[in-house]
């Protein structure tokens, strides 16, 4: 009899090293290392937070393009439910939800895309039934909730395809790294070498504070360390 071998060696990998970024980085020590490698647009706005302070969500984007319409569609909501339909396990569903303020997220497209093996949503919009969703215990990130419902204002126009998030352009497969500090997107061209310099700069950020509360200064600590 053969054994089929259900997981591969490549998605093990890959599962490692999110569990990795999730327990010993952080959105900081990521963000000064892409400053340090001349990729200074790659945090998404302020405003987009986890709807608790303790949600963390990392994985890959899946990259969700959203319009604005003006009333009744014949096909309410786009391709909405086709694009959370495909949605893969470990992927982060990443929305551009346009201008109109309207909910993007909610509690039946959080059930969707957890059940899906999803890592999380984010989007540059509002979401609403902020009950049902914090019951689900999964991560959310948006601007804040806002009930009002996309049917007759929004339009999924494509998904998986490029977007641009303020200043951020995000690519499918980019890897999406959001904790209680913000929401950065690592490209997949730095990616090695953005993960490795985090985890040595979160390790010496650590000897800097062990330093500091042993009696060292700022300035001597800036000098003997680099980093702060
Ligand atoms: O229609 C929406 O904006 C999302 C929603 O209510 C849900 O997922 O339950
Ligand atoms: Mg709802």
């Amino acid at each position: 009899m053969t054994i089929q071998k259900t997981t591969s060696t490549a998605t093990t990998d890959e599962h490692e090293l999110l569990a990795r970024i999730r327990d010993e980085l952080y959105t900081p020590v990521i963000g000064d290392i892409l400053d340090g490698l001349g990729r200074p647009h790659q945090f998404l706005p302020p405003e987009v937070r986890g709807l608790t302070s303790d949600m963390i969500v990392v994985g890959r984007a899946m990259p969700v393009l959203i319009a604005d319409v003006f009333g009744a569609q014949p096909q309410p909501f786009g391709r909405l439910t086709e694009a959370l339909d495909q949605l893969e396990p470990g992927e982060v569903y990443l929305a551009r939800n346009a201008d109109i303020p309207t909910a993007a997220w909610g509690e039946i497209l959080t059930a969707t895309a957890r059940r899906r093996g999803a890592a999380g949503a984010v989007v540059d919009g509002y979401h609403r039934d902020t009950r049902g969703v914090l019951a689900q215990d999964w991560p959310v990130f948006s601007r804040g909730s806002y009930a009002q419902d996309a049917g007759v204002r929004k339009s999924v126009l494509d998904y998986r395809v490029p977007i641009e998030i303020g200043q951020v352009h995000v690519v499918p497969g980019d890897l999406i790294v959001g904790d209680r500090d913000g929401v950065v997107v690592i490209p997949q061209d730095v990616e090695t070498e953005v993960i490795g310099l985090a985890f040595e700069k979160a390790a010496t950020e650590n000897l800097v504070l062990r330093a500091i509360e042993g009696g060292m200064s700022s300035t001597e600590a800036f000098r003997t360390f680099g980093v702060l």
